[in-house]
Parts: C-alpha cells; structure tokens; sequence
C-alpha cells in the first residue's frame, strides 16, 4: 500500500545472498477463512521463535497475500494456544557469523516493514506467551484479542540487558502511550492479558476458548471496511515510521550487529540460552 519505491526499497534490501535458504514454509501455513479474508498461522514448534528463515517465510507469504487482490483481511495466529511466538530466536545471536547476523537482522526488519505497512486489515489472535519479538509481531497488527490469566505479552528486551530498537520501540510508545512505555519498557515488564487491556497494549482480553472464534469475528467485520480508504488512512498513520526505517535500514543493522557482536553482549546471550534450555 506504500508508495511503490517504498516497496521496491524494501524488498531490494531483503537477503538475497546465495548462503540463504529460500524461505520455507513449513513453518507457517496459509489458509483462507473467507474469500477475502487469509489467516497466517504461525507453525514452528516449539515457540515459534524467529529465525532468519522464520523471518523470511513470514515476509514472503504476507506479501503473497496481499499480492491477491480478493483478499482484504489478515488473521495472524500460532497453532499453539501456549505461545504465540517467543520473539527473537536466540540461538541466531549466539556465537553468530556476522553476515548471517546481518541478513538476520534484515530480515527481522523485513517482518516489520511487510506486516505493519501491509494495506490489509489486520487481526492478531494471541492465544499464548508474546515476549519481545512476539510481541512485535503482534504489535504490527490492527487488532489484538489475547487470552486473560496466564500469558504474558510485553517488551522484556531491557530485563535481558538490551535494548528494543528505535522503530519497535516506536511502535509500542503508539500504542501504549509515552509514560506507559517508559514505565514498561524501563522495567521490561511483562503483562497478563488484562494488565495488557488496561494499557492499551491489546484491545480485547477473552477465556482462551473464546479467543479464536472472537479474532475470526472481527477480521470479517474488519475485511468489509472499504479497502481503499482503509489502506491510505494506515499509510497516514504509519507511512512516516515505515519511511524512516527504509531510509536508516542500514545503519539500525549496524546498529544490532556492533551490539550483538560485543563480547559482553555475547556472555549475556549464552548464558540466557543456557538458562532457558536447562528450564
Ligand atoms: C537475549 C539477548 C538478545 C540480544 C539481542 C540484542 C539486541 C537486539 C534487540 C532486539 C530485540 C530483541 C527481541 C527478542 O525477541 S529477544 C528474545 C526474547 N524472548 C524471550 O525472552 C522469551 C524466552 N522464552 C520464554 O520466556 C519461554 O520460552 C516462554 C515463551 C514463556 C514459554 O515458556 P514454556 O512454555 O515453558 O516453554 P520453554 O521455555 O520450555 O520453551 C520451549 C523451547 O523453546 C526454546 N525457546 C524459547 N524461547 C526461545 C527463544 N527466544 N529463542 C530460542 N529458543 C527459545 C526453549 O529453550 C525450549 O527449548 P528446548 O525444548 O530445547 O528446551
């Protein structure tokens, strides 16, 4: 729906080195809930984390859909209800090779620049667990309808001693608020679905059986607004946050690399996946 050297940018930065492997998509499969409405389910065991070729399957199969002019709407959900997605795949920033981590990090990018640019109605279904980078994904939706109780959902990026970049955090102080940001993202805090309710950061809290059903409700009400005037008042609202990170792409990937790549930075990273594993 961006302009169209908006998006020839985009996709021209995209990995295309040979090293990489095509995106797979067995990791997420593509479905249809109504003629114009496809749902993306995310499909990775264990956590849906987001791997270099995680990333790029999700890129590619958004613009797929969005390439299909019959289809106005976007559910995205995981085909697990205990986590939706558990962010960044770690394991890409442990001992990396630093050009794979960059094409890595472009391709992270690459998740944001489709989704949250994407002319399509968008409903996230946030049935569990949606740390840092799941929380990303869930952000660049229109709509969020999560489970109350016992997920978690939140930037925690501070509590592992890094930092959300610029254009994710942005996109959290939109739509939380400045001083709810700050607060929660000083803190790395991370909400329960209803605590997430009463700061904007989701739009709806439900039982878990509910969750599903209300997210396919609201994305075929959402796919009968008319598309046009949906797709430009969304390049309104977020075309200048889009713009800015195509035009700085280059050096928000320096700026993780240097980070990723520091030897401190390095311990942090293996000694939280060790703590993980050894759960
Ligand atoms: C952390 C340093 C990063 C440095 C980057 C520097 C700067 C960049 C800044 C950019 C922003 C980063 C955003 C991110 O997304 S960083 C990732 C943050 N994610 C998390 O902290 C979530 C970690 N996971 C959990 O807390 C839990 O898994 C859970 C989501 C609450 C679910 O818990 P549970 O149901 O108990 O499942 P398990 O914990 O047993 O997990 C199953 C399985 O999956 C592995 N795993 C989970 N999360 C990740 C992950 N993010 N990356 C890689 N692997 C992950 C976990 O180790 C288990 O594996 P095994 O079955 O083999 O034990």
């Amino acid at each position: 729906m961006f302009s169209t050297a908006a998006r020839a940018l985009a996709s021209r930065s995209l990995p295309r080195a040979p090293s990489i492997l095509p995106p797979s998509r067995s990791m997420l499969t593509v479905s249809r809930l109504s003629p114009s409405v496809a749902e993306l389910t995310l499909d990775k065991a264990p956590a849906n984390t987001l791997s270099l070729e995680m990333a790029l399957a999700f890129s590619a199969a958004v613009s797929e859909i969005e390439a299909d002019p019959s289809v106005t709407a976007l559910l995205l959900r995981s085909s697990s209800t205990k986590i939706f997605s558990a962010g960044l795949d770690i394991s890409e920033m442990s001992g990396p090779e630093p050009a794979r981590l960059a094409d890595f990090w472009r391709a992270i990018q690459g998740t944001y620049l489709s989704l949250y640019s994407s002319r399509l109605a968008t409903v996230a279904c946030i049935e569990g667990h949606a740390p840092a980078g799941g929380c990303l994904l869930s952000l660049m939706a229109d709509y969020r309808i999560m489970t109350g109780g016992g997920p978690r959902i939140g930037l925690n990026e501070t509590a592992l001693g890094i930092a959300a970049p610029y254009w994710l955090k942005d996109m959290f102080v939109e739509t939380v608020g400045r001083r709810n940001a700050e607060l929660a993202l000083l803190k790395g805090t991370l909400f329960t679905g209803e605590e997430a309710l009463a700061v904007g950061l989701v739009d709806e809290v439900l039982p878990l059986e509910e969750v599903y059903p209300r997210a396919k409700e609201e994305v075929l009400k959402l796919a009968r607004i008319p598309a046009k005037g949906r797709a430009e008042t969304k390049r309104l609202l977020r075309g200048a946050a889009v713009d800015e990170l195509l035009a700085g792409r280059e050096a928000d990937v320096a700026w993780f690399t240097e980070f990723v790549l520091e030897e401190g930075t390095q311990k942090g990273i293996k000694a939280y996946l060790d703590s993980l594993k050894k759960k």
